[in-house]
């Protein structure tokens, strides 16, 4: 049976269990539960918290884990990301009072407060800039105006807890983070049940981006037509019974989906369709 860790609360954990559950396994019903069995896909989910999810994974205990890459690298545990997951997606920045500071060599001396310690001391070493960290569970925007700190290093979304404290963020960022499949380091990259497991999401994953199209148009035309839609390998091409006539189907990226019509429509393409792919494997 597969052991995985999943986010048990926090932004992370909305969305990893609808993942799940698109993917086509059981989850918990409600918010309480700390660990449930899917019988038929022979998985076990245990509902962590975040942070820890990486040195649950890295003891050897379990699995696979869904986290964050920030607190992947933050926990300095032995566990590596095998999957980048598209959600809870977010920078990792300094900010300070506006006219502070304005690159990371303006720290030296000063206080630095974070949730991410790991992070911080580790970039502060890196950068050779001697300044000190203290800890704080969160809301650390409040830190500044209470004087515990005179920059802060935090999450960063669209900005708004910044802009609401009255903070800037300065200076290049620190890592770009995104939910993350994480395994013990050097585990078996090639054990079936961790392969299947990983092609389900990626297969979540695709058909949240991409769109089926299917649409008409006459054989002079196909080539122009295929290189809109060049597809994953190559598009189907069927013959219409009308003769001079083919049928298309390929896969596209959803993004794109109405500007390729509106080129599709301009060579002359016509029942141009587009539906959605609930579930895929590549
Ligand atoms: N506003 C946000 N937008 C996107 N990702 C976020 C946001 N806040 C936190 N995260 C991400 O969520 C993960 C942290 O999860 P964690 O549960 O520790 O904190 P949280 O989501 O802020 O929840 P809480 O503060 O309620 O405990 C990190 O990977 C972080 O990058
Ligand atoms: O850029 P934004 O869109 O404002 O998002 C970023 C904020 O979201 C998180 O805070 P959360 O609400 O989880 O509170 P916390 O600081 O107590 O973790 C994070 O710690 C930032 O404060
Ligand atoms: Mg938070």
């Amino acid at each position: 049976m597969l052991r995985i860790a999943v986010p048990n609360k926090g932004s992370l954990s909305g969305p990893a269990a609808e993942m799940l559950h698109e993917a086509g396994y059981q989850q918990r019903r409600e918010s309480k539960e700390l660990r449930i069995v899917d019988p038929e896909n022979e998985v076990e989910f245990f509902y962590l918290r975040p942070r820890d999810i990486a040195i649950y994974v890295s003891s050897g205990r379990l699995d696979i884990g869904i986290t964050g890459r920030d607190l992947l690298i933050d926990s300095g545990a032995d566990a590596e990301e095998i999957l980048p997951l598209g959600f809870a997606r977010s920078t990792f920045r300094f900010a300070a009072k506006p006219g502070t500071a304005s690159g990371i060599e303006d720290l030296k001396g000063k206080t630095v407060a974070t949730s991410y310690e790991g992070i911080v001391a580790g970039h502060l070493a890196d950068s050779g800039v001697d300044a000190s960290v203290v800890h704080l569970d969160g809301a650390v925007e409040t830190a500044i105006e209470l004087g515990v700190a005179e920059v802060i290093a935090d999450v960063v979304e669209t900005g708004t807890s910044l802009r609401n404290a009255g903070l800037e963020v300065f200076g290049e960022p620190i890592m770009k983070s995104e939910a993350i499949v994480v395994r013990r380091t050097g585990a078996d990259a090639e054990e079936p049940k961790v392969q299947q497991f990983l092609r389900r999401l990626q297969g979540v994953l695709v058909a949240r981006t991409y769109v089926m199209m299917d649409y008409d148009c006459r054989v002079e035309q196909l080539e122009k037509a295929v290189a809109l839609t060049p597809g994953l390998e190559s598009p189907t091409v069927s013959p219409l019974h009308n003769e001079g006539w083919v049928a298309v189907r390929a896969m596209v990226p959803a993004k794109e989906a109405q500007r390729i019509m509106d080129d599709l429509y301009a060579i002359g393409a016509r029942a141009i369709l587009t539906t959605a792919i609930h579930a895929c494997r590549l």
